[in-house]
């Protein structure tokens, strides 16, 4: 059978964790075929980004128009933009009606710290976006007030979606965001429905091994959406698979950093990696 096709927009991670490389990895592991139009080319390892050379706007927007022209997306994914001629290039292109079921991860800084955009530029996009899966930080630069608890992660999901955006989940990937300085037992996740707030719980994974979570997430989402899951079904599903990968690669020994997550389940041991249609089996998390 002829797989979906999916559209990553982000830019380059030489180490391969994150960035344009991690989603392509998704959209693989989940049978979908990926395409991707890069904003950014970073040299970058699992420890820094040690330098960012941005792709034009122009060039992001011959990218878009000749990969949607012969291979047309059912879901799209932005991540890193850099700066706000890309975003405005991107936004652009979805208010011409070429980035369906959009999701938005505003990429703001790196794992490893390195700052990758700005969320004047990111906020463009906000209006046109399905899902947005912003971080606690990356909620709080949007918003202008610090996103700690589940509590203020699910104000700030509701007042993210104010700005145009019909779902949104505010991450907790970002364990020291709270403050507590110790690990929690589950990540959770704030999700507006647009009726109202869902908390997803995952069990915590302890592992230094965290380099594109965000990235991977909402690749996921993206990858779901266009195997035709509604946007609830799709998150869930998203947030199992990165809950499985990052179990996968608990204690992989890959760069000196924070290294990759076990995207195709490699490390999956006996637990079958089933990946079906969307009324398939879903991972126990
Ligand atoms: N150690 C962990 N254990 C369990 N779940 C995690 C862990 N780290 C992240 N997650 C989950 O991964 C998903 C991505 O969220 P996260 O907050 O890590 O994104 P992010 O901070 O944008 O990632 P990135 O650092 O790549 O930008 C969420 O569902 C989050 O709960
Ligand atoms: C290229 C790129 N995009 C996104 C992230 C976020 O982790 C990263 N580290 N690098």
């Amino acid at each position: 059978m002829t797989p979906p096709v999916a559209l990553t927009v982000a830019g380059s991670d030489s180490g391969a964790g994150a960035g344009i490389q991690a989603d392509l990895k998704v959209f693989a592991a989940l049978r979908v075929y990926g395409t991707s139009v890069l904003t950014a080319i970073t040299a970058q390892n699992t420890r820094a980004v040690r330098a960012v050379s941005p792709v034009s706007a122009e060039m992001v927007t011959e990218q878009l128009t000749a990969v949607v022209e012969d291979l047309p997306p059912l879901a799209v994914k932005t991540g890193m933009l850099g700066g706000s001629a890309v975003a405005e290039a991107v936004a652009q292109a979805a208010r011409d009606g070429l980035l369906p079921n959009l999701v938005v991860d505003p990429v703001l800084v790196s794992t490893s710290g390195h700052r990758l955009g700005a969320a004047d530029a990111v906020a463009r996009l906000l209006p046109y976006a399905l899902v947005a899966t912003p971080n606690r930080a990356e909620a709080s630069a949007l918003l202008g007030w610090p996103v700690r608890t589940p509590d203020e992660m699910a104000e700030a999901a509701r007042q993210l979606a104010d700005r145009g955006t019909r779902y949104v989940v505010v991450t907790g990937g970002d364990a020291d965001a709270a403050g507590t300085g110790s690990e929690p037992e589950n990540a959770v996740d704030a999700l507006w429905t647009g009726t109202g707030v869902r908390l997803l719980r995952g069990p915590w994974v302890p592992t230094r091994n965290t380099h594109g979570t965000g990235c991977s997430f909402s690749a996921a989402i993206a990858a779901r959406l266009a195997l035709g899951d509604e946007v609830p079904e799709a998150v869930t599903f998203a947030k199992e698979y990165v809950n499985r990968a990052l179990r996968g690669s608990r204690r992989w020994e890959l760069g000196g950093g924070h290294g990759p997550l076990d995207h195709h389940g490699w490390s999956g041991g006996d637990e079958t990696v089933d990946l079906t249609g969307p009324s398939g089996e879903r991972w126990g998390v």
